[in-house]
């Protein structure tokens, strides 16, 4: 068993500051009143819970859960569910947020929320898991509803987890909901091309954000901080595309070959072994050396803050994908455009897998299933118009992808609340 390190925290920032600060940009841009800024960073609804767990041992446990709806003027609320040591309700409140940005950005007909429970799931046993998402779901089951807020698979959660919440809430309603989540399994009702959709949504934004610096994509190189559902595809995806992955990383450590990953072996490596440490095909690097690493590419995706004000300088990357949600501090970003690295914001780069969750919710709630061609394809469009949108945005007025981003998202949703009466 590899010894997880400390996490390290060298900077201030939070996500919630960080969101809140990059909603006061745009903001500012749009020249909206304070009343209504208001109203945009504060979210309509919280649902704090306890969720008492009996561990197999007999032994009781109680860990608290949230839920939080930042926005549903456009439509339910919709984001993904977190189980990790260090969820609190401020990280959920920011993560709900860039949701409701992320919707809004991509015109999928959704406001923003964000879920979690503050516990890590490498802990326990599935029996364990399961127990405490029922318990989780039955205490959030009054403000969850495919009509109202479907969640979705985030760190630490996956298909499982969206089938035992689907069980719950459909035994509460007495007839099978496949609506109340995504990202379930195929064989529930989930859509093809779901798992795999946001490293495929980076994918096609890195390649297209690569040949906007002018870089062919089969010439490049790049880094891939986290290597778990989003991290791993996105390497194997770019790597397919002719990418050199030379660098990956987990909470363990991270490994690094010059001449390329094979991203294959690695995968059957990690799935053996349960992390990046030790694959015989790279050296050792530690995790913030990967970072730093002379690429053309990074992407971060794996958790928010790992760009700061304290390693922004340091990047050697010419592009930055987010695969995270809010991986980049303003400081960061502040400096990372000063150096010209060109970053593509979480809410833009990482919405392939909300595009296809509203894909899954159509096709559940019409009960007619689409190929995975058909799937695919419609996640490339729907990517690429908004990455030429975003692109022409930031250029004709000077300003950066994320607050050319957040701008045209945080309109979109302003316009809902005025057409609604919500604000005069
Ligand atoms: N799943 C999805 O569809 C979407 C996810 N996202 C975002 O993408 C990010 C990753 O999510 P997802 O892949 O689903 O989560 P997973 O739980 O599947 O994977 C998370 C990965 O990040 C690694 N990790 C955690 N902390 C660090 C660290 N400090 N340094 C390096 N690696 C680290 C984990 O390492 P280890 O394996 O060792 O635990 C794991 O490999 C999150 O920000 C999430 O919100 C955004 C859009 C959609
Ligand atoms: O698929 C979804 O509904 C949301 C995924 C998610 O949590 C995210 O985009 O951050």
């Amino acid at each position: 068993m590899i010894a997880r390190p400390e996490a390290s925290v060298d900077h201030i920032a939070t996500p919630l500051t960080d969101a809140r600060a990059q909603l006061s940009e745009a903001v500012a841009l749009l020249g909206y009143p304070d009343g209504l800024h208001q109203m945009l960073a504060t979210p309509r609804r919280e649902l704090t819970v306890a969720v008492p767990l009996r561990m197999d041992s007999g032994e009781s446990r109680l860990y608290v859960g949230h839920r939080v709806q930042h926005n549903f003027s456009r439509g339910p609320a919709k984001g993904g569910l977190r189980y990790a040591p260090n969820v609190n309700i401020d990280e959920v409140r920011a993560l709900a947020m860039w949701m409701t940005w992320k919707c809004a950005l991509l015109d999928v007909p959704y406001g923003g929320a964000k879920g979690g429970i503050a516990i890590d799931p490498r802990e326990h046993s599935k029996a364990e898991l399961e127990r405490v998402t029922r318990r989780y779901t039955s205490e959030i089951l009054p403000i969850i509803g495919p009509e109202r807020d479907i969640p979705a698979p985030d760190i630490g959660t996956d298909e499982q987890t969206m089938a035992w919440m689907m069980d719950t809430y459909s035994v509460a309603s007495g007839y099978t909901v496949p609506g109340i989540v995504t990202g379930k399994p195929i064989a529930l009702g989930g859509s093809l091309g779901r798992a795999s959709a946001t490293s495929r949504g980076v994918t096609h934004i890195a390649l297209a954000a690569l040949r906007h610096v002018g870089i062919e994509p089969s010439r490049s190189t790049a880094a891939v901080q986290g290597f778990g559902k989003v991290g791993a595809d996105a390497a194997r995806f770019l790597s397919e595309a002719g990418v050199r992955v030379a660098g990956v990383s987990d909470q363990y450590g991270a490994v690094h070959n010059a001449a390329g990953l094979d991203v294959e072996a690695l995968t059957d490596h990690v799935r053996a072994t349960g992390s990046v440490v030790g694959f015989a095909g790279a050296e050792p690097i530690d995790g913030a050396q990967l970072i730093t690493l002379k690429v053309d590419l990074l992407v971060p995706a794996a958790v928010e803050g790992v760009l700061h004000e304290s390693n922004a300088g340091d990047v050697r990357a010419r592009v930055i994908v987010e695969g995270a949600n809010g991986p980049t501090t303003p400081a960061a970003d502040a400096i990372l455009r000063e150096r010209g690295i060109l970053v593509v914001p979480d809410i833009l780069a990482n919405a392939g897998g909300v595009i296809v969750s509203y894909f899954e919710w159509v096709q559940a709630n019409q009960a007619y299933w689409w190929r995975a061609d058909e799937v695919e394809s419609r996640l490339e469009e729907r990517m690429l118009n908004a990455w030429q949108h975003v692109l022409g945005y930031a250029e004709t007025r000077g300003l950066s992808l994320r607050t050319a981003a957040t701008a045209l998202a945080v309109e979109r949703v302003a316009d809902a609340h005025r057409l609604r009466g919500l604000y005069p």
